[in-house]
């Protein structure tokens, strides 16, 4: 890391813009992916995403100067971006109601696994001679980039997509595939049959629904259909929902992990820890913390239920930040004198990311894509994931400031920000575990309305969802009996 210091001489306005690059391109990626991916594939966006991403990637591993280096970060954050807003639409999009939040869990698993490599191959590269002591981390980010586009192409497609699509054999194709039933087994497994059916009653609802408005008069792929869609994120009918999966990001950012992970060592250093190598370790540990809360994550996000998680969550990690902030206040000038109290505010660092670790880090990237019904899903998971990016943006610029000004102030603020949290979290967040994805509208007390309660009854019974349940209930009934 020496050679990078030594070799462009980068002014704060280019570190800034450094960081910048990346979370901007980001934000632009998901925003762009939320445009286009209805029309492609999931796979074929997951693709094209980790390309961009790769050429991003290999821009920053020959950089020959800061400018090129910007422009690499700039262009794989879109390929970054894109991918955020992506994945956590294409888990919920195949996952079975009763494990998914434990399935879409390991995405928050995927990043803190990835961050935690990160991290640790800085820190053992950066002693390394010459450009090697960067290029390195800079170049491994291909390995995953080619393996996860490479692989998207081997994944099963979104059946939900290929319902709204109108292509219900491969549909079913699909889902036998991801339910691990033969193609035989799917025309005659009744659960396969109601999974199925109770997508194409969604996609049937949405259709007829939206006859009567301006969603007709656009034809799809057009700018104005496009307007018109987003525009619908903020009307009556998705205003409540948009605002949960935005805001959730809101609170997953300002809760202040990302402050702690950018500027882990400064942090341990205004907590009176000293050396290079005690403050990078404290910071990498902050991964490592995070990355063993994601198995509790895993195991409880359906058993208990998103909310309870937000809740318990919101409260240790108040108190954390509040407990710190008041030791900081009144010992940070004589932490040598009092290095327990030095050690508890590094304990409290730590209670702070194991409880954001099983609840907003994980719950912030499920919560926004299951909240949207299809028809507005991708475009609602962007614009949740555009604010993960921008939030996470605003912190790494006003972090500094604040701290500069008080440390303590700034973990006041953090824990204000937690604290707002658990009230957003126990008076405006639905409980989506063990919901079905097409069961959401109810949770919302949607669609709107009697007159589609009544439509959806209607094209239940057309599609013959009803006498499905019926023959299975007697089914199983009378397996039962003998
Ligand atoms: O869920 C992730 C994770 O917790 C990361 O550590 C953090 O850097 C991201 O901003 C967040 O979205």
């Amino acid at each position: 890391m020496k050679d990078f210091v030594a070799r462009w001489h980068l002014s704060a306005w280019d570190t800034g813009l450094m960081t910048a690059a990346l979370e901007l391109g980001s934000l632009i990626g998901a925003l762009t992916a939320g445009t286009f991916t209805d029309q492609y594939s999931r796979r074929q966006s997951i693709f094209a995403a980790s390309a961009i991403f790769c050429v991003g990637s290999a821009l920053q591993f020959v950089a020959q100067s800061p400018e090129q280096l910007i422009l690499g970060r700039g262009i794989g954050g879109i390929g970054v971006g894109a991918l955020s807003m992506l994945s956590p639409l294409y888990m919920a999009e195949i996952s079975p109601p009763e494990v998914r939040g434990s399935l879409m869990a390991l995405e928050q698993f995927a990043i803190v696994v990835g961050a935690v490599l990160g991290f640790w191959t800085g820190f053992f590269t950066r002693d390394i001679a010459g450009s090697a002591s960067w290029r390195i981390p800079l170049g491994i980010q291909l390995i995953p980039g080619i393996l996860l586009g490479l692989g998207g192409l081997a994944l099963p497609p979104s059946p939900r997509l290929l319902v709204a699509q109108g292509r219900v054999d491969e549909a079913l194709a699909s889902l036998a595939r991801l339910r691990l039933r033969s193609v035989d087994e799917s025309a005659t497994d009744p659960l396969l049959q109601i999974e199925l059916l109770e997508m194409q009653v969604e996609a049937t609802l949405i259709e007829q629904t939206s006859s009567s408005d301006s969603m007709r008069i656009a034809k799809a792929g057009t700018l104005q259909a496009e307007v018109y869609a987003w525009r619908r994120l903020v009307g009556s009918k998705l205003l409540r929902r948009t605002l949960i999966g935005v805001v959730m990001m809101v609170f997953q950012q300002w809760s202040g992990i990302n402050a702690l992970l950018y500027y882990g060592p400064t942090l341990m250093h205004s907590l009176g820890l000293q050396g290079d190598a005690v403050t990078l370790m404290t910071a990498g540990g902050i991964g490592i913390v995070q990355f063993l809360a994601v198995f509790p994550a895993i195991i409880f996000i359906d058993r208990l239920g998103r909310r309870p998680l937000l809740r318990w969550g919101s409260i240790a990690m108040a108190l954390s930040h509040l407990v710190i902030a008041v030791l900081i206040s009144r010992y940070s000038t004589e932490w040598s004198t009092h290095a327990l109290a030095a050690w508890v505010s590094v304990g409290c660092v730590y209670t702070f990311t194991a409880a954001y670790g099983v609840s907003y880090g994980p719950i912030g990237w499920i919560l926004p894509s299951e909240v949207f019904p299809l028809s507005a899903r991708s475009k609602g998971v962007a614009l949740s994931t555009a604010s993960n990016w921008t939030n996470n943006f605003l912190i790494g610029l006003l972090t500094p400031v604040f701290m500069e000004r008080s440390a303590s102030g700034t973990f006041l603020v953090f824990a204000a920000a937690c604290f707002a949290g658990y009230v957003w979290s126990t008076y405006c967040v639905p409980e989506t575990a063990n919901v079905s994805l097409e069961e959401i509208d109810a949770v919302f007390g949607s669609s709107a309305g009697q007159e589609d309660v009544d439509l959806k009854r209607q094209i239940e019974v057309d599609l013959g969802l009803h006498d499905l349940i019926q023959q299975w209930a007697v089914r199983s009934n009378r397996d039962r009996a003998d």
